[in-house]
């Protein structure tokens, strides 16, 4: 695959941010963010919302930051080290939504501004635990959205936000419609969860154009944090300047391999893995 062009070693790298949960297992959320930041040789920014309990067999709690102590970790960054890209994953809650908006016009984040903002709307973890309250809906959908220069729902977040229920290409393309007019630039419509497809098939639509990328569909068990690992890349290629369409290219191979070399952690499900970048081929 293409990679992004590293930094020369002694010169700032290109910097993005990532907005999100830790979780405690390492295998999604910040973690996972600051993993394919990392290896696609980007200098990763953090803003902590919310601390999970978290291991492979589930999230047992959670603690959420202040709506301030969020805004400010954003503001600090962006009026010092500058990024050129900002994602958002879990945000827990809708007063950390709309202190996050706020911030985000004051420093010039999302669609139509200079910084990028790619929306990874995560409602729940894969075991279905609750990671953005029910109250917290309508911020979702009429403040972040619509500030979103690309929105990436799994098929279970898009049911939730747009009570369409994707079965197949026509239901994915009505749904990437339903988010696009909820002012988005760009929906991307994650095809993961499509289980009966041999494909893992993405949609992506800015009002215009579908672009449908269909990579091959890795049977595993172990695919914890896929869609944290999708968007954070997308945001390290948004930041190098690649346009939306150039940047899901790139993190949807980056995924793609990511998931071929995952691995087992603990009882559950194991990560999903970019350290193939930096690994040893295995030995024929
Ligand atoms: N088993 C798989 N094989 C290949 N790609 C997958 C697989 N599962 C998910 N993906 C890809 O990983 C990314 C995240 O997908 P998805 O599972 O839909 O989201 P989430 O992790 O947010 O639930 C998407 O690009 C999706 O197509
Ligand atoms: C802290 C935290 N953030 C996000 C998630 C969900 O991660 P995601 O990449 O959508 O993957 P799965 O939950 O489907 O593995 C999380 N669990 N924790």
């Amino acid at each position: 695959m293409k990679l992004l062009p590293p930094a020369p070693l002694g010169q700032t790298p290109v910097r993005a941010m990532t907005i999100a949960g830790t979780d405690s297992g390492g295998g999604a959320g910040v973690a996972a963010d600051l993993r394919t930041m990392a290896l696609a040789g980007v200098h990763g920014c953090v803003a902590v919302t919310a601390v999970t309990v978290q291991n492979t067999l589930g999230v047992s709690g959670v603690h959420t930051i202040p709506p301030e102590t969020v805004a400010g970790q954003i503001r600090t960054v962006v009026t010092d080290i500058g990024i050129g890209a900002a994602k958002t994953g879990m945000l827990a809650t809708g007063a950390i939504i709309d202190a996050i908006v706020d911030v985000a016009a004051e420093v010039g984040i999302g669609r139509d501004r200079p910084i990028p903002l790619v929306v990874d709307p995560v409602c729940a973890s894969m075991h279905g635990h609750q990671l953005l309250a029910t109250e917290a809906m309508d911020s979702l959908r009429e403040r972040l959205i619509p500030i979103a220069t690309v929105v990436t729902p799994n098929l279970d977040e898009v049911a939730l936000i747009t009570g369409i229920t994707v079965v197949d290409q026509d239901s994915q393309r009505a749904a990437a419609i339903e988010l696009h007019s909820m002012g988005a630039q760009w929906a991307l419509v994650k095809g993961g969860h499509l289980r009966s497809s041999p494909f893992s098939p993405d949609l992506l639509y800015d009002g215009e154009t579908f672009l449908e990328l269909d990579h091959e569909r890795i049977d595993t068990p172990h695919d914890h944090g896929a869609g944290d690992t999708l968007a954070s890349a997308m945001c390290c290629a948004l930041a190098h300047g690649l346009s939306v369409p150039d940047a899901l290219r790139f993190a949807k191979d980056w995924v793609t391999e990511s998931i071929r070399w995952s691995y087992p952690l603990g009882a559950g499900h194991g990560p999903v893995n970019p350290l193939w970048r930096v690994s040893e081929p295995l030995p024929d």
